[in-house]
């Protein structure tokens, strides 16, 4: 083993930051949690605020929130690997290829303030929709989702903190989600997404001090010129496989399409299916969703398709650096290569400050997961099977419960995946071949009146069995029937997978639910936890949809069908006082923008961008790459300012009530507190 391959920072700083970090967090969790009681109208005792911020947060925190919810370790570490192993189209592919998922999902987000405004989760609506059967299989789903991209998180994140430090990597599988637990249960879903706007605000600022690095000041490498002269020198050394004349600076590259389809597919999965994302819609304020969405969407591209064109990038450049570690298959496949690029540049600095990084992206999804799983645990088993009266006491005390031990899982499954083996990489790919068969029949549930039930349910399952056999008999056929973590991990057999998976399900869904339309007119999904709302007034007359009215009296005796229920809705027959949050005409409006807007972007990034540059086999001189990284850098600052800068801006009014009530309780002890008269707060 060189020096180089030695952890480039002692076992204490791996304990310093997990554990240190952790409580430092938890710490500000306390004091902003307890800000929030005293200085505004929002208490965290309350279940609805603690899981669903009582559905008041604002665009820009919210678009903090889902670039916060969004940057995984994987999107990081996987990122660099891609870019490490295929050059400049890994961090494209990789980038545009999970930005697409987050623009669409804002059309699923205007129709769930259209169609069930007060939903908790989106099993809720599944429930309501299609009954028992369809909850529990598509419940599988959503909790498959989220220990899959829980256990990425441990995996690449404790392998970075082993990597850097030497710390022992089961030690960090557990420590790492217990500060999370700590926070998550002290502050919920409001204080949740502002720690993520903390995280995310140090996230950029250390993304461009790497930049900035790599690009402008480092003597190793300090701009692209020289950046280009070295990846060149690298493609005559060691050529990529599949790509242009072997060059690093092309998009022409066989294995980054490939890798770009497993992502697209992969990643729709983790949307869709991830209750953290549909959260963020619900603590949304319904004007402003598909605002949040689209912003963060183009917000997080910057981070995986900057950083990985940095360190990614930088690590092939500095091979052969004596300061570079050798990076053998299985160090990439775990995401190693950006700390062997961060350590090479700046030495125990640069693997210090790339550890923050890491620690405060896995922590900051880590946290998006545990209060998403919890809130599934608590209303769609607890409360819809266990204990349909819950009193509110009752519900916040099994949501806590629930965040400790998913916290605890998360660390158990993280643990368990490192024995078998499988890494971030491979689980990384592997997520669309059992995940992608439910994306479609999940979309059309929430969206489509005339989706099938038993169409989407074939679908999800067919689509399932359809995409392991896929993979398993590629992998097989392809590696001379061995099959093991290795030979099944391959390009082709992923893709495999995930084509017939998401492709089967899709299709099964789609085709039964035009030979088979049902006519749902969601009138039982808007009815949804009505009666849970404080401020709505329960008296005869509904008017969330006037277009539904006439197709609501037949639709009440359908509703007897499904079994979540507002039990309001039966017995009491309350009317629902229109919220004028919620007027459909604008809620209808805002969808159709979500459903441009995405679609637009969503072709100009996977097609009118990257094929152009793959059919014409552009290989990027000087120029060309320095343009390349200077619309990154761009975009990486427009980012920062959106996420950073824009909520705070919006959110003045809040934050000088609570200046001004922490000045008043300095200069007049006790007289600061908040009291319901006041201008109410939206932080
Ligand atoms: N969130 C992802 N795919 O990095």
């Amino acid at each position: 083993m060189s020096s180089a391959d030695q952890p480039v920072l002692p076992q204490g700083a791996g304990y310093g930051v997990v554990v240190g970090i952790g409580l430092f967090f938890s710490a500000l969790m306390i004091g902003l949690t307890a800000v929030q009681a005293r200085y505004t109208s929002f208490s965290p005792k309350n279940s609805e605020e603690f899981s669903s911020a009582s559905r008041s947060v604002k665009p820009g925190l919210i678009a903090s929130g889902i670039v916060s919810a969004w940057t995984w370790a994987a999107t990081l570490l996987q990122s660099s690997a891609v870019a490490y192993k295929y050059g400049i189209s890994g961090p494209w592919w990789y980038g545009a290829g999970a930005t697409v998922q987050v623009l669409l999902f804002a059309q699923l987000a205007a129709k769930l303030k259209l169609n069930a405004p007060y939903a908790h989760t989106w099993l809720e609506i599944v429930g309501t929709r299609w009954g028992k059967a369809a909850h529990l299989i598509f419940m599988f789903f959503g909790l498959a989702t989220n220990i899959i991209v829980s256990s990425m998180l441990i995996l690449g994140g404790s392998a970075t903190v082993t990597d850097l430090t030497g710390m022992s990597t089961i030690a960090a599988c557990f420590l790492i989600p217990l500060g999370v637990a700590i926070y998550v249960v002290v502050g919920g879903m409001r204080a949740t997404l502002l720690c993520d706007y903390t995280h995310t605000s140090v996230l950029f600022a250390i993304i461009l001090t790497f930049v900035f690095t790599v690009y402008a000041t480092s003597p190793k490498i300090g701009s692209p010129t020289k950046m280009h002269e070295l990846l060149a020198t690298a493609a005559s050394l060691r050529p990529v496989p599949g790509n242009a004349h072997g060059s690093y600076m092309t998009m022409r590259s066989k294995n980054g399409l490939i890798f770009g389809v497993i992502n697209v597919i992969g990643n729709f999965a983790t949307v869709f299916q991830d209750q953290a994302y549909w959260q963020r819609a619900i603590a949304s304020k319904p004007a402003s969703t598909v605002k949040a969405y689209l912003l963060g969407g183009l917000a997080w591209f910057a981070i995986p398709f900057v950083f990985a064109t940095t360190l990614g990038l930088a690590a092939v450049a500095l091979t052969g650096d004596p300061a570079m570690r050798t990076l053998s298959p299985a160090d990439v496949s775990a995401g190693l290569p950006a700390s062997a690029a961060a350590a090479a540049l700046l030495g125990k600095s640069g693997a210090a400050v790339l550890l923050v990084l890491l620690f405060l992206a896995v922590t900051s999804a880590t946290s998006a997961e545990l209060i998403a799983v919890s809130s599934i645990l608590t209303y769609d088993v607890y409360k819809k099977y266990f204990n349909p009266h819950a009193t509110e006491a009752q519900v916040l005390k099994v949501s806590h419960a629930m965040v400790a031990f998913f916290a605890v899982c998360m660390g158990l499954a993280g643990m368990i995946f490192y024995f078998i083996g499988v890494s971030m990489g491979w689980l990384y790919t592997f997520m669309g071949v059992i995940l992608g068969s439910a994306v479609v029949p999940i979309a059309l549930c929430v969206t489509w009146s005339k989706a099938n039930k038993w169409g989407c349910l074939a679908g999800a399952i067919v689509g399932f069995a359809a995409g392991i056999i896929a993979w398993l008999v590629t992998t097989s056929t392809l590696n001379g029937g061995v099959i093991n973590v290795t030979t099944s991990g391959g390009d082709y057999e992923m893709l495999a997978g995930n084509l017939a998976s998401i492709g089967v399900g899709g299709i099964i869904a789609t085709v039964t639910s035009c030979i088979w339309p049902e006519d749902f007119d969601f009138n039982s999904t808007r009815a949804l936890n009505v009666s849970t709302q404080p401020h709505m007034a329960h008296t005869k007359g509904t008017d969330l949809d006037s277009k539904q009215d006439e197709k609501r009296d037949s639709a009440d005796e359908k509703r007897n069908s499904s079994d979540i229920q507002s039990v309001a809705i039966e017995d009491e027959e309350p009317i629902v006082e229109p919220d004028p949050d919620l007027d459909p005409v604008a809620l209808d409006k805002a969808f159709q923008f979500a459903a441009w807007s995405s679609l637009i972007l969503t072709i100009v990034m996977l097609i009118v961008i990257p094929f152009p540059l793959f059919f014409a086999s552009t290989i990027f001189g000087v120029r060309g790459l320095t343009a390349w990284v200077v619309i990154g850098i761009i975009w990486c600052f427009i980012s920062a300012f959106s996420v950073v800068l824009y909520p705070l801006w919006e959110s003045r009014t809040a934050l000088k009530q609570i200046l001004k009530g922490l000045l008043k309780d300095i200069f007049a002890k006790g007289s600061g507190k908040y009291h319901e008269k006041g201008p109410s707060s939206h932080v």
